[in-house]
């Protein structure tokens, strides 16, 4: 029985409860609900800049890992996108909060994104393929998952600040090329080559980086810097 459940499907049920507190986050009931504080969404966006600049760093590392030319181009297709569409629900944020999208691009990284990028950077180091798409899934899970539910609820509505926002993550694997059922074929793909002593720590790894999706979610919400150091801005 257990046989039918296939890896990414163990993952997402591991997530779930994880999940499930994201969607009740004061930060993204306040995409339901059309109303943040202009405080939140500029850090936010000045750290969500800041860890998109390691997504990408992460798929590059994840190229070289790869054992073929169609996960490649996933990779390299999965860059361009980052780097040229997901600044669309930046704008959103920005346009909200009445700030330019240039001057929130030089934050100093705050201790949940450092923490998250450092987590997804450990895995392209020491894992295998799987550790790295395990530690990037909730990325793409948990936002296209929040997009969903908030067009069930019908919060996009045209009276919604955040319409574009919830759109945008709504239909995003009509317009990026599928990046979530890729993520689950690769680690499907991948994890019959291995022993569950790998896989339970390769769910480890997935989980933590949905656990570091609340964080980061949180320390918008909190504005919550680095309690004794004072870091640098990121040029
Ligand atoms: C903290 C944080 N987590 C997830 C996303 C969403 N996201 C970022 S890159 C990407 C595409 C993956 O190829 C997606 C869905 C975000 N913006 N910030």
């Amino acid at each position: 029985m257990t046989d039918t459940v296939s890896f990414s499907q163990r993952l997402v049920k591991a997530g779930t409860p994880i999940f499930n507190e994201i969607l009740k986050h004061p930060f993204v009931q306040g995409i339901a609900n059309g109303d943040l504080p202009k405080e939140a969404l500029t850090f936010y966006v000045g750290q969500d800049f800041n860890y998109l600049n390691a997504f990408i760093k992460v798929y590059a590392g994840a190229i070289q890992k790869c054992e073929n030319r169609k996960q490649m181009s996933f990779f390299a297709q999965q860059i361009g996108f980052v780097l040229n569409s997901e600044i669309h629900p930046h704008h959103n944020f920005c346009d909200v909060a009445g700030v330019e999208y240039e001057s929130l691009q030089h934050e100093a990284q705050a201790p949940f994104t450092y923490l998250y990028n450092e987590h997804m950077y450990n895995a392209a180091r020491t894992g295998d393929l799987i550790d790295v798409v395990a530690a990037m899934t909730p990325c793409p899970w948990t936002y296209i998952e929040i997009g969903n539910e908030l067009v069930r609820q019908g919060k996009n509505s045209e009276s919604n600040v955040f319409k574009p926002w919830i759109d945008f993550y709504a239909n995003f694997d009509d317009e990026d090329g599928s990046v979530l059922p890729s993520m689950f074929a690769m680690l499907d793909a991948e994890a019959p080559k291995y022993q569950e002593e790998h896989l339970a720590r390769t769910e480890e790894i997935f989980l933590k980086s949905c656990e570091l999706e609340w964080e980061f979610w949180d320390q918008a919400w909190n504005q919550r810097g680095w309690r004794f150091v004072e870091p640098k801005n990121t040029l």
